[in-house]
Parts: C-alpha cells; structure tokens; sequence
C-alpha cells in the first residue's frame, strides 16, 4: 500500500530517475562481482546482462571466437556466455576433467539451466541430464543397448541398404550420362548425407523407417520417390523440427532469462522453439506407445526387433535377457517408464545424426584436397572389396579398413566435429594451477587441443599416417573426437560403424569432386561444427 502510494505520486521525470538509479545500482553490482571474481583470468570484457554476446556476435561461431581468444589470451581464458565460462586449451589441463572415475566430480556437462528447464530436457535422458542419478540409470540402457553385438549387424545392415537407396536417387538425378555431360552431376554433399543419417538414425533407434532422403529427393525434380507422399512429409516434418530445434537450442543456454522473457522479438522465437520441441516430444511419445503395443503382443517365445526402442522398452522386464540388477550398487528393478524412453530417443537423434553426417562431409572435404591420401585410401578399399563394387560391406570389411579410420581420426583431429565439450565442477578442485570453487563451469576446446604442439609433431599438417605407425597412441588427452571419462560418446562403435562403411561404399565406387576447389569449408559452429553446404560432383569411377 505504501509502496503503491509512493509510486502514484510520481512523474515521468521520477521514473526515469528510478531507472537510472536501478540500472546504475545493477551496473556497479556487476562490475564489484567482476573486479571481485575468483582467479581473475584474461578474456574479453564482458558488459552487464550481456556478458561477451556481442563478442560471439561478432564472430557468429563459437569456434572461431574461441580460437581468437586463445590466440589472444593464451591456453587458459574466461568468457561470459550466460555464466562465466573457464575455457581450457592445454591437454593436461583437461586431464582431471576426463578421468574415467565413478568418484570424479566432473560428471556434469551443465548445472541446472532454466533455458534447458523451459525445452522439458533438464534432469532427463543423457546428453544434458545434470540429475547424476536418472544419468546414470539412463546411461546404463543407452550403452547396454547401442553396444550389443545385434545392434552393430542391424547398423551395417542398415548401412547397406539405405546406401542403395541414395544411389538409387543419385542415379536418377545426377548420374545419367547426359546430366554428366552438361556438367549437371552436382549435388549437395553435406544435405544429402545430412538424411541419410536421419534415416539409418531413426530406423537404428525406433525400428521405424523414416523417409527423408526420398523427401529430399522430391524436391531435387520432377520425379518423385516410390514411398507414399503422406509418409515422406511426415519425415520431412520431424527433421525440420529437429533442425529447428538443434540450431536454436543455444538460445536457451547462453541467452540471459530476461533477455528470453521480455525482448519481444526473442521471447516470440522461444516461444515457438517450445512449442517446436513439445511436437517433436509428442511425435516420439506415439512411437513409443505404438511399440509398446507391439511388444505386448507379441508372444514371448517370439523374437523381438534390435533396434534400441525395443531394448530400452523391454529392459528389466521379463522380455530382457541381460537382466541387470545393479548399477552402481543400486538396485535396479523397474523399467524405464515412457518419459525416460523418450529423452533417451531425443538423445539418440541429437548425438547420432550431426556429427555422423558432417564428419564424412568433413572427410570428403579433406580427402578431395589430398590426392596422395586418397590414392591410398582407394587401394586399401580396392584390395578389401577386390575390385567388387557392388557387393555388400560386412563386419570384417569393417575391421579391415583401417587407413579409412586413421582418416577419420586425422580429419577430426584437424577439424573437430565436436569443437567443444563441457564439464561442471561439483567441489572445489586445482585446475590448470589454480583453485576453484564447487559450481566453476570449464570448457574443453578440441579445436586447439588437437593441435597442440607439444603433444603433435607438425600439427598444423593433414596426415592420416600418423596414426598408422606401428603402436601409435597419441597422449591421452590430446585427442578427444568422442570426449572422455564416464561421460565419453556411447554411440563411438556406431559411430565409427557408419563412417567407414560409408566411405568404403561411396569411394569404392564413385568419384565424388569438388565444385570449387578453392572454396574454403562452409561451416557453422556452436558446440558442434556442422558444414551449411558442400557441393560436388559425382560420376561413377573408372
Ligand atoms: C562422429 C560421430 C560422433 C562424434 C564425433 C561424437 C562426439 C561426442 C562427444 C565429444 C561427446 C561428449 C563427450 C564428453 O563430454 O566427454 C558425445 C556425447 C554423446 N554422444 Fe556422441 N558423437 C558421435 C556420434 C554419436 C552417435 C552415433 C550417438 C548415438 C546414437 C551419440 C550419442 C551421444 C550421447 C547420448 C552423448 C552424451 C553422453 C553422456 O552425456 O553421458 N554420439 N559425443
């Protein structure tokens, strides 16, 4: 009432004053709290409520920005993105970081983040779960069913047909003998592989077929893919809403709450990116019922499908037949229940799509500026395959490529696909030679980790041989493609899985060129670098 009172009195003049006020009063705050902080490091100089956003801004790439101010201020340096952020350039620096140990107090990639809170992802599934416990459980049936030995036959299995699939459209639209002779053969490699991903992702996860390179392929021409037009757009929707949501989702990680809430053109874009991310939610919450139902009935002499839907539906029940009692001598007795299963899904889709599909985009790249690797690379798949160019890849093919893996190491290496990681220190801790508090938010900066010169002769140079030198191990923390500790990529297998299958079984058979040889990589990067477009042209090999 009082505080009413003294409001109604005033005029313009006294509001304006009262902001002033306010704003100079928060202004000092922050500035007391910055000249105040822990370890004060060198970095750029952050603004009230904004921190360095105008700095990212300005690069409009995480990498890059990173890589300025590493440049700048050294191996070890701090910036304001949200939250005061120490970013770590030096492999021993991230050595505590990534200690394989269930006693490390590195196990959260994030606090609790509101942003996160809004989208309905904190304290669920893996990927961004900061609840140690639900992690956990999670983890344990992500990992028990991506790294079943079924799971790896239905991968290459997969891989095999879905290539025969996009060879089908790229014959259709690119590989004709008159498209070739008016130099029509071009093609988005990036795009394309981009759905090929989706599709071996979905069908990998969900047992379900999803139709977005036939999608992608109704949109090249006039001539339209054999599945159901109902059925392809509906694929093409659900990625669109990933895409959406994979693009945008930095907002709710960097972005201030206020800036969300009150800046009207941001706060409509969240708004929409909520209600982008609850479609998504729903769509898998009707795969997962549809499953369920399947399950049911089916009798239980009767074999079920590998795909991970299945596995984690069926986990603890009487239909699992790796029964785990304990995790982290916690007993284990209930199945996962359909929220659970979704975010497990959602994580699936998020870690297996992106970084697969712009990895070979990144290694076609790499091997198209490098004749001497990839002569090399096409005798080793010559003399796996023998000259057969159409039969299908299998598991020992697999094992046998492995300058095709040092390849894939060395393009990652030189060009980190995931550019950065995240931990979030629950004690206080000695990093780098300094003393943190619990709660301090470190980043691991592949990019200049991977080049570091201490830890790599020649850094700067592209070459796959490094990693072929007979018992070769780089120092542990020098290369960190698939992060590490308990936290490290549980999709690596099939990850690898599906890179060298698919280099084997574009390569053997086709030349894959670039436009334009000169064009540098078009890429994005926030926390993973994605390529925006790569064009090239494919004929078959001679
Ligand atoms: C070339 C392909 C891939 C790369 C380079 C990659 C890289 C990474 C990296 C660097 C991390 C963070 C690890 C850390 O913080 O220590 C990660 C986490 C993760 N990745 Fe991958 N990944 C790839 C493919 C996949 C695939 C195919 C899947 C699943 C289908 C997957 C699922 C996940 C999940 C669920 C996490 C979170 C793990 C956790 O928080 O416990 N990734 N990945």
């Amino acid at each position: 009432m009082t505080l009413l009172k003294f409001f109604s009195d005033f005029v313009i003049n006294d509001y304006l004053s009262f902001i002033g006020v306010f704003l100079t009063l928060y202004v000092a705050y922050y500035y007391f709290k910055y000249f105040t902080r822990v370890n004060p490091l060198p970095g750029p100089f952050p603004l009230p409520l904004f921190g360095n956003l105008f700095q990212f801004f300005w690069y409009n790439d995480l990498k890059l920005f990173f890589i300025n101010c590493q440049k700048k201020y050294g191996d070890i340096f701090e910036v304001y993105l949200g939250i005061r952020r120490i970013v770590l350039n030096r492999p021993e620096d991230i050595e505590k970081l990534l200690m394989p140990s269930t006693k490390s107090q590195y196990l959260m990639r994030f606090p609790y983040t509101q942003g996160l809170d809004e989208l309905g992802m904190m304290g669920k599934g893996i990927l961004a779960n900061h609840n140690l416990k639900s992690w956990r459980y999670n983890r344990q049936f992500f990992t028990q069913a991506i790294l079943a030995p079924k799971f790896s036959h239905e991968a290459i299995d997969w891989t095999n047909k879905l290539f025969n699939e996009l060879e089908g459209y790229w014959n259709k639209l690119y590989l004709k003998e008159e498209i070739i002779r008016e130099n029509k053969n071009v093609l988005d490699f990036s795009a394309w592989l981009n759905r090929y991903t989706n599709d071996m992702i979905i069908v990998l996860t969900t047992g379900e077929r999803s139709y977005t390179m036939a999608g992608y392929f109704n949109i090249q021409g006039d001539e339209k893919a054999d599945h159901p037009l109902p059925i392809v757009d509906d694929s093409e929707k659900f990625v669109r809403a990933f895409r959406k949501h994979l693009l945008n989702v930095a907002i709710f990680v960097l972005l201030p709450p206020f800036i969300r809430h009150y800046v009207p053109f941001v706060k409509s874009k969240a708004n929409d990116l909520i209600q982008n991310v609850r479609s998504i939610y729903d769509r898998i919450d009707t795969i997962v019922k549809r499953r369920r139902e399947e399950i049911k009935n089916t009798p239980l002499d009767k074999p079920l499908p590998h795909d991970m839907l299945t596995s984690v539906i069926t986990a603890n029940t009487p239909r699992d037949i790796n029964y785990t009692k304990t995790v982290g001598g916690e007993a284990l007795e209930r199945p996962l229940n359909d929220i659970e299963i979704r975010h497990i899904m959602f994580d699936a889709f998020i870690g297996g799509t992106d970084t697969t599909a712009n990895m070979i985009t990144f290694i076609t790249y790499y091997i198209a500026h490098h004749p001497d690797v990839k002569k090399k690379m096409l005798e080793e798949i010559d003399r796996v395959f023998q000259g057969d160019r159409t039969r299908p890849i299998t598991e020992s093919d697999f094992h046998n490529l492995k300058y095709c893996e040092a390849i894939i190491k060395e393009v990652d290496r030189v060009h980190p696909v995931a550019n950065m990681m995240a931990r979030y220190s629950q004690e206080p801790d000695e990093i780098a030679g300094y003393n943190w508090p619990a709660g301090t938010m470190f980043h691991i900066n592949a990019v200049t980790i991977h080049r570091h010169k201490d830890h790599w002769d020649e850094p700067n140079k592209f070459n796959p041989d490094r990693w072929m030198v007979k018992d070769f191990e780089p120092y542990k923390y020098s290369f960190v493609m698939f992060g590490g500790g308990l936290r490290v990529c549980p999709g690596r297998k099939l990850a690898m899985i599906e890179l060298i299958c698919l280099m084997a079984l574009l390569f053997r058979k086709y030349d894959i060129d670039l436009v334009d040889m000169k064009a540098p990589l078009k890429t994005k990067s926030i926390g993973i670098t994605t390529c925006t477009e790569l064009l090239v042209k494919v004929k078959l090999r001679n």
